[in-house]
């Protein structure tokens, strides 16, 4: 079974039971009471300063490479991206394949001003819900992963939450999916989820697909600043960045680098 597939059956079976725990009235009240959000989609809606924006990952593990890193700490992870000029956060909050959590979120998001994505296999509007009420700005909708008409329903969700939303393709149909459905910004995952090949051409040709002046973001295998400017060259300058800055010793200095600035770090 390809590992999508294995992600979605636990997580259907963990949504489940997370319903069980404190039912959808509770969560939505939670949600309704939690403070505004950040904005999210205008931060990635133009070029940043350097004319890039990052999405910085706090990420511990993934099913593609198991630990990543051991002990990280989201605090120390999140406001070291800050400083770097990150432009959003994103974080994992999936526990049995990428060790991430709701607390991993909150801490990052507290640690810092800028918006934070939940990083999650959203496949129910339960989840959604969470998302608002444990404080996160904006979620991730994998098109591969759910109907077309959650799709459409989720968004219509998060606009009434004020949540924003990566909506995340792989080829010419998803993309074309995400657009029909309304998609506000479309993330192109260089990773191929069956076989955990990267490879960057892949934002690079669905770029082309984009209607003009819509951005996106490049997702995954971003690996230094040869990666940025090609994708810069196609007309791309958003990334979403991972594991390259969790796994350098100075993930400040790592993203300094991606953004094309020079500084020292304090991490
Ligand atoms: O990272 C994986 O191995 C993975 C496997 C299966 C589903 C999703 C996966 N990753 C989630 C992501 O989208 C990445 O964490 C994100 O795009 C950053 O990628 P990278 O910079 O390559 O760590």
């Amino acid at each position: 079974m390809d590992i999508l597939r294995k992600i979605l059956e636990v997580k259907a079976q963990e949504v489940e039971e997370a319903k069980r725990r404190e039912p959808l009235s509770a969560v939505r009240r939670r949600a309704e009471e939690s403070p505004p959000t950040r904005p999210f989609l205008e931060s990635l809606s133009a070029p940043g300063p350097e004319g890039v924006n990052v999405i910085a990952e706090i990420k511990r593990a993934s099913p593609s490479k198991g630990t990543i890193r051991a002990g990280l700490d989201p605090r120390a992870y999140a406001r070291a991206y800050q400083r770097a000029g990150a432009a959003a956060l994103s974080v994992l909050t999936d526990e049995r394949f990428f060790q991430g959590s709701f607390r991993d979120l909150q801490v990052a998001r507290e640690a810092v001003e800028v918006p934070v994505l939940r990083k999650d296999f959203t496949i129910d509007e339960y989840q959604i819900y969470e998302a608002r009420a444990v404080g996160a700005d904006a979620v991730l909708l994998i098109v591969r992963a759910v109907p077309p008409d959650f799709l459409r329903d989720a968004l219509s969700l998060c606009r009434e939450l004020g949540l924003g939303a990566l909506v995340e393709v792989h080829d010419e149909r998803e993309m074309e999916t995400a657009l029909a459905r309304g998609a506000p910004l479309i993330g192109v995952n260089n990773r191929d989820l069956t076989t955990f090949r990267t490879d960057i051409e892949t934002s690079i040709r669905l770029r082309k697909q984009l209607p003009a002046g819509m951005p996106m973001v490049a997702e995954s295998g971003i690996g230094g600043r040869e990666d940025v400017e090609r994708l810069l060259d196609a007309g791309i300058f958003n990334f979403l960045v991972g594991e390259s800055l969790v796994r350098a010793p100075d993930p400040e200095t790592a993203l300094r680098s991606l953004l094309g600035t020079a500084a020292g770090s304090r991490f």
